[in-house]
C-alpha cells in the first residue's frame, strides 16, 4: 500500500494532561494525521483521550511498551482494542511466548496493529552491557525482530540506524516504525541512536516518530511541515 507522507510521520504526545496535549494538536491540525499516545499521556487520561482523537479524525498510535507474561500482555490488547487506537506497541524482549499470544490476542477486525519494540533508541551498546546484552545494538535489534516477524507481528520499532537491515533482512512487508528522529541541528536530548527523516525514509522507514523536535519548537506547525516536506522528498529514493 501506498503511503502518503502524512501516514509517516507519527507525532508524539508526550504531555501530561489532556488539555496540553490538545493545544499542540489544535496547532498541527491541517498538518498532521497521527498521534502517538505514550504512557505519560494515557496514564492521566485513559481510553478518552484516544478517542477525543478519533472524534476528531486522527490516527492513534498507542504506545503502551506491554511487557508482561502471555496472558497479562493478551488480556491488556484486548482493553486497548475498546479505545480504539490503530497502531499498539509490545516489547519483543518479552519473548516468542509472550509475542505470540499477543498476535493471537488482537484477531479481531477492530484490533491495532502491533508494532514489537526492539531496543529503545536511548540504549547504546554500553546500556545494553550493563543489562547484559553483549550483542551490539544492531545485531540484538535483528534478533528481536526476526522473532517477532516469526511470532506473527509484522511491524517493528528499531532506530534509524538498524532500519536499512530489518528491510533488507525482512522484506517489504513489516511496519518500520522508527524513533530517534532529529532534523538537523535539533536537540539529541536522551537519545542514543538518531538520524534525520531524510536518512531514516532512505533506509525503508515507514513511518517516523518525532516528539520534542516538533512539539517543543517555537513553531511545532511549521517544523512538522518542514519534516513532511523532507519525508517527501526522500520517499522517491526509499526502498
Ligand atoms: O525505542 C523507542 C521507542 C519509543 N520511543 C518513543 O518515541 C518518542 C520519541 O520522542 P522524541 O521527543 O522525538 O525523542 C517518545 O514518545 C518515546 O517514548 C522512542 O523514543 N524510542
Amino acid at each position: 500500500m501506498e503511503l502518503t507522507p502524512k501516514d509517516r510521520l507519527a507525532v508524539a504526545l508526550d504531555f501530561p494532561s489532556a488539555k496540553s496535549a490538545l493545544d499542540l494538536v489544535d496547532q498541527l491540525s491541517g498538518t498532521c494525521q497521527w498521534f502517538k499516545v505514550g504512557m505519560e499521556l494515557y496514564y492521566a487520561t485513559g481510553n478518552a483521550f484516544v478517542e477525543t482523537l478519533r472524534n476528531r479524525g486522527f490516527n492513534v498510535f498507542l504506545d503502551l511498551k506491554l511487557h508482561d507474561i502471555p496472558n497479562t500482555v493478551a488480556g491488556a490488547i484486548r482493553s486497548a482494542t475498546q479505545a480504539g487506537a490503530s497502531l499498539l506497541t509490545i516489547h519483543a524482549s518479552g519473548g516468542p511466548a509472550m509475542m505470540a499470544a499477543a498476535t493471537e490476542a488482537a484477531q479481531a477486525p477492530d484490533s491495532p496493529r502491533l508494532l514489537a519494540v526492539t531496543v529503545l533508541t536511548s540504549m547504546d551498546a554500553a546500556q545494553l552491557a550493563a543489562i547484559g546484552v553483549t550483542s551490539s545494538p544492531a545485531d540484538q535489534v535483528l534478533r528481536l525482530a526476526k522473532l517477532a516477524q516469526k511470532s506473527g507481528i509484522n511491524g517493528m520499532v528499531c532506530s534509524p540506524e538498524e532500519a536499512g537491515i530489518l528491510r533488507s533482512e525482512l522484506g517489504s512487508g513489516p511496519l518500520l516504525v522508527i524513533p530517534g528522529i532529529r532534523p538537523a541541528g535539533s536537540d539529541v536530548g536522551d537519545q542514543k541512536r538518531i538520524a534525520t527523516p531524510t536518512i531514516a525514509i532512505e533506509r525503508g522507514a515507514s513511518m517516523l516518530v518525532v516528539g520534542r523536535p516538533i512539539t517543543r519548537a517555537a513553531n511545532p506547525a511549521e517544523t512538522a511541515e518542514s519534516i513532511l516536506k523532507e519525508i517527501e522528498r526522500a520517499s522517491g529514493t526509499d526502498r
